[in-house]
């Protein structure tokens, strides 16, 4: 299977280009805007991630021979198959960095090209950023209740919605996780890699001493006990005591021993207190099971003495939302900024090719965001995107612009980023995000608003449709 086939898109796409194309359109200029409407886990951001994997494919985007005849046998017309013989991207995006924070309703990637290039890319767009952004949101939150002093490993390539576990564990790193047990995300993107051992490793064994003992010989370096097979307190963490004693005596040192059922608080107190004991004050515990930011938040809570915490399923599937609702709207067709209408203000899109500015105080913390026309200078004041009567002025310290030419004629022209740059410049973007857009309960509203140019247009077009 090829992912980088434009086959990857939705059959509507191939339809609507089919016409574009047989009406003689396709190759008439058009602007897309990627946006989402909602922030996911009822919070108050959304850690935008997955451009690298989208100019990626973007520049490899093709039909094959066999691609042309399925389409073909699917009906399709053949004059029309013949051009898509040739498809390539060759259309301009302008973009955020991927590791920027983002808010509901603001532009974050634009598409501009020829309608049906942008159209035939906008399934893919959507699967990749909507997936990708929502795993690194999520592990933001984790990482911003765990601390910084802890270790992150997430643990959910069985649970992920099948190969989606390779974007899962990329994403994880990004939005903050230390590490993955992922190892060809590992390979892939130059994630650090980190494992215990299973369940079925030690009842292989007719008892846990001898099983312990046998790995901990055979992989000595960053070796983790799991202690919960049989009895945690009475017979998984002394035999992991046993161990540890004997590695010490090769001049060696036990990694840690891993919680996975039962009261993780109390029993990551409980096995603190036999491990100090025994001089094992080194030995650090990690704990897994159904983990989220929500129970390590209430693990905390109680002093539970986890240094490690594994966290699989509730991470690489985005629970519990599931999905970010990402769309791609279309707001400029040959050069005409265009509109939807709707009863509802939130439904209509924003029209027009547009920049989105952030706002930030003395101490570079973001204040706002505002979209405007992509002419246009900085706005000093902006209008509530949806309440019309309100309007602020912006008062702040220093702006900058967010979108950036990321693709000229179809080849990328900023510098690819690693993932470990990507890492970096998520945690300091996290970082000039005042608090209380954080929390978990009821997270201040972080505002973004529209320049006086921008809501003038809206109205204007909005007017126009009714009337006409
Ligand atoms: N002290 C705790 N405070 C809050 N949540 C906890 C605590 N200890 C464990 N949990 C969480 O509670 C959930 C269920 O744990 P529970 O003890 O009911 O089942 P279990 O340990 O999986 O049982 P089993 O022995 O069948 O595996 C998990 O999500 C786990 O992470
Ligand atoms: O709970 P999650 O956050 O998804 O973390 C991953 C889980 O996957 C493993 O269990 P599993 O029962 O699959 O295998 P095991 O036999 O090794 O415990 C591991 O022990 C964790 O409990
Ligand atoms: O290494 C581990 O402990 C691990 C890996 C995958 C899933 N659960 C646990």
């Amino acid at each position: 299977m090829n992912l980088n086939s434009a086959l990857y898109t939705d059959l509507y796409q191939l339809a609507m280009g089919q016409s574009y194309f047989l009406k003689d359109k396709h190759e008439i200029s058009a602007t897309f805007d990627y946006f989402f409407r909602k922030n996911p886990f009822e919070g108050g951001y959304v850690l935008f991630c997955g451009l690298e994997e989208v100019l990626d494919s973007l520049e490899k985007i093709s039909f094959s021979e066999d691609d042309i005849h399925y389409l073909e046998a699917q009906g399709f017309d053949s004059n029309y198959t013949n051009y898509l013989k040739t498809f390539k991207f060759t259309g301009h995006i302008q973009s955020m960095s991927e590791g920027e924070i983002v808010f509901p309703f603001s532009p974050i990637l634009t598409v501009s090209g020829s309608i049906i290039e942008c159209q035939i890319i906008e399934t893919f767009i959507l699967n990749s950023l909507n997936f990708q952004s929502l795993i690194a949101t999520k592990a933001s939150r984790i990482r911003y209740i765990a601390g910084r002093d802890k270790s992150l490993a997430e643990f959910g390539l069985r649970r992920a919605q099948g190969f989606a576990g390779l974007q899962a564990s990329r994403s994880a790193y990004i939005g903050g996780f230390d590490y993955t047990s992922n190892v060809l995300a590992g390979k892939e993107f130059n994630i650090p890699v980190s494992g215990t051992m299973a369940h079925a490793f030690i009842q292989s064994y007719d008892d846990e001493l001898t099983a312990f003992r046998d790995f901990a010989e055979t992989r000595p370096v960053n070796c983790v006990l799991l202690v919960d097979t049989y009895d945690t307190l009475k017979k998984g963490v002394p035999n992991a005591i046993i161990v540890a004693k004997e590695m010490e005596a090769r001049g060696e040192k036990l990694l840690g021993i891993r919680l996975d059922s039962g009261d993780l608080a109390y029993l990551s107190n409980a096995a603190r207190k036999q491990l100090d004991q025994a001089g094992l004050d080194y030995v650090k515990i990690a704990a897994s099971n159904q983990l989220d930011e929500h129970v390590i938040r209430s693990l905390k809570e109680q002093y539970a003495q986890i240094d490690i915490y594994g966290v699989g399923t509730n991470l690489v599937v985005g629970k519990a939302n599931g999905a970010l609702d990402g769309v791609y709207k279309l707001c400029s067709f040959n050069n005409t900024p265009r509109i939807k209408i709707s009863e509802n203000l939130k439904k209509m899109n924003f029209p027009g090719k547009k920049q989105v500015y952030r706002y930030m105080n003395q101490d570079g913390q973001y204040i706002a965001d505002a979209i405007t026309l992509d002419h246009l200078d900085t706005p000093k004041t902006m209008a509530h995107p949806f309440e019309t009567h309100k309007r602020m002025p912006i008062e702040y310290a220093s702006v900058k612009a967010l979108l950036h030419d990321v693709m000229i004629d179809g080849k990328r022209v900023h510098t690819k980023k690693t993932t470990l740059e990507l890492v970096k410049i998520a945690e300091e973007n996290l970082s000039k995000l005042p608090v209380e857009h954080k929390r978990f309960a009821n997270p201040h509203v972080y505002k973004v608003g529209l320049s006086p140019e921008l809501e003038q247009l809206r109205d204007q077009l909005k007017k126009e449709k009714l009337d006409s």
